[in-house]
């Protein structure tokens, strides 16, 4: 890996078994499993070539959060960018996305954070809960980026890091490498 390649440090935040693992697995080893073991936490590398410029990213794969969890400060210092993931067939898990968003943004005390939203599971739309126009209406309203995927069918898996890397780039000065969180005042 070449030292020139931009770090870019990617945290998968949403509710439990929306599918966060099975997306990062798709992108990372190209592979879905129909089986569910909940995560602890798990950090993946992989460079990515966005609009001519090669990125080292690393992804941060979380442990499931609801309305208790507290944001954990890994998932708040020198974090670039947030894949914020509801599933499209559970309401609770799409209601969890402001949630996790807002505490994101008191926690570093900020106005805005880099994100995208992603409605997953997009091949279960016989179960849908989640209209498409409630997702993006949410991400309008924070200013994010949204798009829906499927990990099993590899459907826009690709795009949701290619949309956190757009997002990141947005909110980034040229040349600027620290995430904007690093003035975040937490011990
Ligand atoms: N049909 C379908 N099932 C999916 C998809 N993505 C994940 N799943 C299934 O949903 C379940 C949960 O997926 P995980 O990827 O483990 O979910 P998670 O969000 O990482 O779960 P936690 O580790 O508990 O936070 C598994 O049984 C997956 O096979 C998808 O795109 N389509």
């Amino acid at each position: 890996m070449s030292s020139a390649m931009k770090k870019r440090k990617i945290a998968v935040l949403g509710s439990r078994s929306v599918g966060k693992s099975s997306l990062v697995k798709q992108f990372i080893e190209n592979h879905f499993m129909d089986s569910y073991y909940p995560t602890i936490e798990s950090t993946f590398a992989k460079s990515v070539v966005y609009k001519g410029v090669e990125y080292d990213c690393h992804i941060i794969d979380t442990a499931g959060q609801d309305e208790f969890s507290p944001i954990n400060s890994q998932y708040a210092i020198g974090i670039h960018g947030y894949v914020l993931v509801y599933s499209i067939t559970s309401r609770n898990s799409f209601n969890m996305i402001q949630v996790v968003h807002d505490k994101i943004v008191d926690f570093c005390g900020l106005t805005k954070i880099p994100c995208v939203i992603v409605g997953s599971k997009s091949d279960l739309s016989m179960q849908r809960q989640v209209d498409s126009k409630d997702g993006e209406k949410l991400a309008k309203d924070n200013d994010c980026a949204w798009i829906e995927s499927s990990a099993k069918n590899n459907v826009n898996v690709g795009k949701v890091f290619e949309l956190c890397l757009q997002e990141i780039e947005r909110n980034i000065s040229p040349n600027q490498t620290e995430p904007p969180a690093k003035s975040c005042n937490v011990q």
